[in-house]
């Protein structure tokens, strides 16, 4: 690759890929740097490329420096950049996650670009250890989450690789994922924190979605918090898999099968690729 960096976004959510060995290391400092968006590129995450052959290997870091198992939208623009860049040969490929093995499978446009990618995106699962939350072996669904302001939620909590608290509304209060998301992230149920989604139900396969992501904050959509919605949604028989999930950014396309497995479609953009000024690359450890 003869640029620092390559710069995509799934529906708004944007990240930055960079090969280990030619980029930065990924320490906490540098990767808040790199995704500041005043002082450094900007984005909402890193996408780190390891293993170069397949099953490929991809570590995924928040713009706090924390590391996640599994990012839908990331998986959609690192498949879209191993294919171009000629790093995966055929148009169905295994990546390999913090959060388990995944398979991308890459629609090519007349022009030979990638212009959607579905991701098999593994088993979702209840149980509690695997969300994080310790001292319980019962699932934690449609249950009461108390806030530190005192604020009552009823959610259910769900791992599609990366943990999730799921909770429906009437009708989508934007204010509300920004004053109590940060709350819930760092709820002292939920000791990996937690990324949320305040869910709306549209129809028998549709639902709105607003996301408060762990270690992001706010984000225009979320692959995995589309993951996690859908399989909620039709694990309390509120919706019908395939479930189209609109964001701000946009709609993916969610399948959640009788055997726990998930499925997620939807498109993907390369923004930009880039170098690192020396400015830059003095501040960065
Ligand atoms: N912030 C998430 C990772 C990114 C998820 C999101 N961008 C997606 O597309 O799935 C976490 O810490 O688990």
């Amino acid at each position: 690759m003869k640029t620092d960096f390559v710069k995509g976004h799934g529906l708004g959510n944007d990240y930055i890929v960079m090969v280990e060995g030619a980029s930065p290391k990924m320490t906490e400092a540098n990767v808040r740097l790199l995704c500041d968006r005043n002082y450094g590129i900007g984005s909402d995450g890193i996408l780190l490329l390891g293993q170069p052959t397949p099953p490929f290997g991809l570590r995924i870091f928040n713009p706090d420096g924390s590391e996640a198992e599994k990012s839908g939208n990331g998986l959609r623009i690192f498949s879209k950049f191993l294919y171009e860049y000629g790093y995966a040969k055929e148009l169905s490929f295994p990546i390999d996650t913090k959060g388990g093995r995944v398979r991308s499978t890459v629609t090519v446009g007349a022009d030979g670009r990638v212009t959607a990618v579905k991701v098999d995106m593994g088993r979702y699962s209840f149980n509690p250890s695997d969300v994080g939350i310790l001292g319980r072996s019962n699932p934690m669904i449609e249950e009461v989450l108390r806030l530190e302001d005192g604020t009552e939620i009823r959610g259910s909590a769900v791992s599609v690789g990366n943990p999730h608290f799921v909770f429906f509304v009437e009708k989508i209060d934007e204010d509300f994922i920004h004053e109590k998301g940060r709350m819930i992230e760092h709820n002292k149920v939920f000791p990996k924190r937690i990324n949320t989604q305040m869910v709306r139900v549209i129809g028998r396969n549709e639902i709105e979605i607003r996301i408060w992501e762990r270690g992001a904050g706010y984000t225009l959509a979320s692959g995995s918090s589309s993951c996690a919605a859908a399989t909620i949604a039709v694990h309390l028989g509120r919706v019908q898999s395939p479930v189209r999930v609109h964001m701000p950014g946009g709609i993916l396309m969610i399948e959640v099968d009788e055997n726990h497995e998930i499925r997620m479609e939807g498109p993907v953009e390369e923004v930009m690729t880039g170098h690192l000024s020396p400015d830059l690359k003095k501040r960065l450890e």
